[in-house]
């Protein structure tokens, strides 16, 4: 079973948009998928559930159909940092949630298991402690997705040296394309080339969420 938590530069950098199509190029060479989203902010209230968009997605994209609250079992209605949205309900977040919702997806025995995370890195939950800790028990590879505008090489170099100064291994980044026309953009990718230090593993492309040769690149990742 291959495992990669899905980080990002930033909240709304296409953490989400990315692992879609990470799922959808698995998927195409015949892996069996999940994708869990443990923690949310920003839900629709569906009678008595709490429903996450970014749950949706993943759900929908995945090869293996699970319930929603399975996909993401701790979901906060407003679309704030989640230790504050518990805060606000007098509730906390609980980390053996969090990990205990893993370990139900992992039995499964799915070929690839994407995690993804919410904000960047260092996710504050709470009482002191950040998502990113969690994931540091679970010793799993962190794939960086970049989301391509001006600031991303400050927050790319800071976030790769904060996974590396947890000790996790980062299988690679992923460049996305943002926008149709980043200034520079080939400057832009060049510098993140030379000072990351991790491997390219691909580059999405501005709204052509099936492009072939980005489907088969992302493939490659998982062979
Ligand atoms: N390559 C792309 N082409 C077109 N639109 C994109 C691309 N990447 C992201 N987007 C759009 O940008 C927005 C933010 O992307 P997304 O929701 O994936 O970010 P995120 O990092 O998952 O955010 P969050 O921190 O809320 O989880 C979405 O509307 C998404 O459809
Ligand atoms: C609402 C947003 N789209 C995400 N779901 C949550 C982002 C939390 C960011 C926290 C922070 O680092 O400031
Ligand atoms: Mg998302």
């Amino acid at each position: 079973m291959q495992q990669y938590f899905i980080t990002g530069t930033d909240t709304e950098v296409g953490k989400t948009y990315v692992s879609e199509y990470l799922l959808r190029a698995a998927a195409k060479v015949g892996l069996k998928t999940l994708a869990y989203k443990p923690v949310s902010a920003g839900c629709e209230r569906v009678g008595d559930a709490l429903v996450n968009e970014d749950a949706l997605k993943l759900q929908r994209a995945a090869t293996v159909a699970l319930p929603i609250s399975q996909v993401n079992p701790i979901a906060f209605a407003p679309p704030i940092a989640p230790h504050i949205a518990a805060n606000l309900e007098n509730t906390t977040i609980d980390i053996d949630a969090i990990d205990g919702g893993l370990k139900l997806l992992q039995q499964h025995q799915p070929d690839l298991l994407l995690v993804e995370g919410a904000g960047g890195w260092r996710l504050p939950i709470g009482q002191g402690g950040f998502l990113s800790d969690v994931v540091k028990q679970w010793r799993m590879d962190v794939i960086i997705v970049v989301g391509m505008r001006l600031g991303c090489l400050n927050h790319a170099l800071l976030t790769a040296e904060a996974v590396r100064a947890d000790g996790l291994n980062i299988k690679g980044w992923i460049a996305n394309q943002l926008s149709a026309d980043m200034p520079n953009y080939q400057q832009n990718i060049q510098t993140l080339e030379s000072l990351l230090k991790a491997p390219k593993l691909a580059e999405i492309p501005f709204s052509q969420p099936n492009h072939i040769e980005t489907l088969n690149d992302l493939a490659k990742i998982f062979s």
